[in-house]
């Protein structure tokens, strides 16, 4: 299916999954869909290996606890996390050097946790991993004065958005 996309979510600088300015960053871009689930696109490369060709599990592990905290933006704006639980379930091997798609959406929201799942989807459309996690909310002020992080945290995404995805 075909899905307008409404909103590129805003990137940091120096994270491993999106960051701008870290070359080993996966430059993940995460759009906001019409369906209210959260794609994400990113092109693994050889710095992202385990066996030849073959991504490794914990980068995939990484680009879903990523996705899926950040699908709460999309009904919560404001809220931010810690990760306290991650499970993912391996099912294909994932190439390097070929974009891959991750979607994910929100499954629970309270006042102290969310949690959510995600996909690894791969360019024949098969799915490649899962995944499940739950996050402790904590806000971006918190967030920034426990990291010593500043506004390279949070800046927008100037890279051009495609008007509709498939999946
Ligand atoms: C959002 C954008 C996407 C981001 C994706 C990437 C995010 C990351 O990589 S974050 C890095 C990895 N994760 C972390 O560093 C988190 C490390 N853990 C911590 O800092 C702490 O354990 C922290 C802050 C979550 C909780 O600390 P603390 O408040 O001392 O713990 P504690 O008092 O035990 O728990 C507070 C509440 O949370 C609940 N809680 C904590 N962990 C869990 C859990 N795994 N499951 C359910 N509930 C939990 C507790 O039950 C407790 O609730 P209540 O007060 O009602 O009893």
């Amino acid at each position: 299916m075909k899905y307008k996309v409404k909103n590129k979510q805003k990137i940091s600088k120096y994270c491993f999954v999106c960051g701008t300015d870290n070359k080993e960053s996966l430059h993940t871009k995460f759009y906001e869909l019409e369906n209210g689930e959260l794609m994400s696109v990113s092109t693994p490369t050889p710095t992202h290996q385990s066996y030849p060709d073959r991504v490794h599990g914990g980068v995939i592990s990484s680009v879903l606890d990523e996705i899926i905290g950040r699908a709460i933006m999309i009904e919560e704006p404001d809220a931010w996390g810690v990760t306290v639980e991650l499970n993912i379930k391996y099912k294909k091997p994932v190439p390097i050097d070929k974009p891959i798609k991750c979607i994910a959406r929100t499954t629970r929201n309270t006042r102290l946790l969310f949690e959510g799942t995600g996909e690894i989807i791969l360019e024949d459309g098969s799915i490649a991993a899962t995944g499940h996690a739950k996050y402790y909310k904590m806000s971006l002020e918190k967030l920034a004065k426990e990291t010593g992080a500043d506004d390279t945290l949070m800046m927008d995404d100037l890279s051009q958005a495609p008007e509709e995805v498939e999946y």
